[in-house]
């Protein structure tokens, strides 16, 4: 080579003497690669578009995020850019961008660095310049909210709890900067968003789930109408908003119709075997007397009408000789038949001892059920269960329980007046109409007859009166249906708080004592004890 090529003519006319001595066709790409060699420069790679943009067609397009990541991925090789490639890779998978840029060039640093060590790095003045500073107590809360979450939000992706703990440490920092706590932000808030959507999937994809297994079940399950009852509770307590509360009444009523299902397909089954066996052992036993007695009876009969035509004693004596033989026959079939018929009837009481064993053993499995028949609500053991939880809960979170006793009024006369079915009736009518009036925190259970206790966690006796009146209103304001007849029906009740240093028997005597002094004022209204 002569002297250096310095213009582009003369660098031109340079590579395609090299492209001759080396014995290679000009095509446009050697050219280039002849002309950088010339020129000393290095061959600018042409953006990929047709790649970019097939990558771009494979992206997934499931959840929100991705359809938002696939628009700005679009929109970046649309722009042909490089940069904007790179931010929206690296804040994606939340990892240091490539030391190398795709044309050759020292990277940039991206807006999104990589925020473990936007942690440890001082703060520029420059980077600060203009930014107001973050309060520390504002920079406090906020690392609360995001410590808070974590559990929650990053139980599945080990990469957003990094971020999110880096950004917790970053915000306890005395000092702050702001560019650097900015772009942490934006980090932990795209990675968030992700992690959120699926979550939220498989939250939707869980209840659905569940919903089928309930309905699968009441399919299933025997014609029982407490049963149905339960079941169509199930299906309605699966929809969301779920919250802890009604996951664990969930819980409860499914272990109940577990044990009342299994009560009564042992209860059928038994039964049914039962009556299969007897009735099969005694329609044979008739079909073989019915024939044996027929067949002694035409004997008897030949043997009468042998003695009527005999005319001497030797005649006699041989028919009577058959009868005789006949008789004890008779008396052998018989006696067969009455040992089969007790066998048959010991065995029909072997089989009633060991149902009635069942039975006591079902009714044991019964007493760990938790919710009242007649009303759906909680019965005595489950609102005991309720309360233990409760005052748990409440020690724990360091916040006040109430409880509300409840007593019909005039209950007496309405079973008077319009029969024990209506009474029964209204109960339930009280139960349903409180069920939707309580807060979904509220706990309603049938203390006994036709007196319930509602749990309020959470709550101040003023506040657990106020939801007690408002229960009032809405019982008045849906009337209990008798038939044609509209019925009132009132309650008095008695409010009080749990405290922490006494039994909840304790408590219960005073909201007693509360609810007998709202009776003695007029009935159908609250009193606090
Ligand atoms: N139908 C029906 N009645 C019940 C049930 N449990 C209790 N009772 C009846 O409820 C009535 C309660 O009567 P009382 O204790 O005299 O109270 P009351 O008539 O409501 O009068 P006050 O409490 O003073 O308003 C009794 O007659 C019980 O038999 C039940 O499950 N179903």
């Amino acid at each position: 080579m002569g002297s250096p090529a310095s213009t582009p003519q003369e660098i031109a006319r340079e590579a395609v003497r090299l492209l001759a001595a080396r014995r290679l066709p000009p095509t446009p790409e050697n050219f280039q690669a002849a002309y950088h060699e010339v020129a000393g420069t290095r061959p600018l790679q042409p953006f990929p578009l047709a790649q970019l943009r097939q990558i771009a067609q494979a992206l997934p397009e499931r959840t929100p995020a991705q359809v938002r990541f696939k628009a700005l991925f679009n929109k970046a090789v649309a722009r042909h850019s490089w940069d904007d490639l790179e931010k929206l890779l690296v804040q994606h998978l939340g990892t240091a961008p490539a030391a190398t840029a795709p044309d050759g060039g020292a990277s940039p640093t991206p807006a999104a660095a990589v925020p473990a060590c936007a942690a440890a790095q001082p703060a520029s003045p420059s980077d600060a310049a203009g930014e107001a500073p973050i309060a520390p107590e504002i920079a406090e809360q906020a690392a609360r909210v995001v410590d808070v979450a974590l559990p929650l939000v990053a139980a599945d992706d080990a990469r957003l709890r990094e971020m999110g703990e880096e950004l917790v440490r970053y915000l306890r920092l005395p000092q702050h900067h702001a560019a650097t706590l900015k772009r942490m932000l934006a980090d932990y808030a795209w990675r968030l968003s992700f992690g959120v959507d699926e979550q939220l999937g498989v939250r939707q994809a869980l209840l659905g789930l569940l919903k089928q297994v309930f309905e699968h079940i009441d399919a299933i399950s025997p014609d029982n109408p407490w049963l149905r009852q339960q079941m169509q509770a199930l299906v309605q307590a699966a929809e969301p908003p779920l919250s802890q509360r009604r996951l664990e009444d969930l819980q409860a009523r499914l272990k109940d119709v577990i044990v009342k299902q299994a009560e009564a397909r042992e209860q059928t089954l038994r039964a049914q075997e039962l009556m299969r066996q007897t009735l099969a052992t005694f329609l044979e036993r008739l079909a073989q007397t019915t024939v044996s007695t027929g067949q002694y009876h035409a004997k008897f009969e030949a043997c009468a009408q042998a003695l009527e035509r005999a005319e001497s004693l030797a005649d006699m004596a041989p028919v009577v000789q058959e009868a005789i033989q006949t008789a004890r026959a008779f008396a052998a079939d018989t006696q067969r038949v009455v040992d089969e018929l007790t066998d048959l009837r010991d065995r029909a009481d072997r089989a009633e001892a060991e149902v009635q064993r069942l039975r006591r053993e079902l009714d044991q499995m019964a007493e760990l059920v938790t919710h009242d028949l007649l009303t759906g609500v909680l019965n005595r053991k489950g609102l005991q269960s309720a309360l233990d939880r409760e005052t748990r809960r409440a020690e724990r979170t360091g916040t006040r329980v109430c409880i509300a006793l409840l007593d019909v009024d005039d209950f007496k006369r309405l079973n008077d007046t319009l029969g024990h079915l209506a009474g029964d009736a209204a109960l339930k009518h009280l139960a349903d109409v409180a069920r939707r009036s309580l807060r979904p925190q509220d706990t309603i259970g049938r203390y006994g007859g036709e007196e319930f206790i509602i749990v309020l966690p959470d709550t101040t006796p003023e506040e657990a009166c106020g939801v007690v009146q408002r229960l009032q209103r809405d019982l008045s304001a849906h009337l209990f249906l008798q038939g044609e007849q509209q019925v009132l029906i009132t309650f008095s009740a008695g409010v009080t708080e749990l405290r922490r240093d006494e039994p909840v028997e304790a408590a219960i005597a005073r909201a007693d004592a509360a609810m007998y002094k709202a009776k003695r004022a007029g009935k159908n209204r609250v009193m606090q004890g």
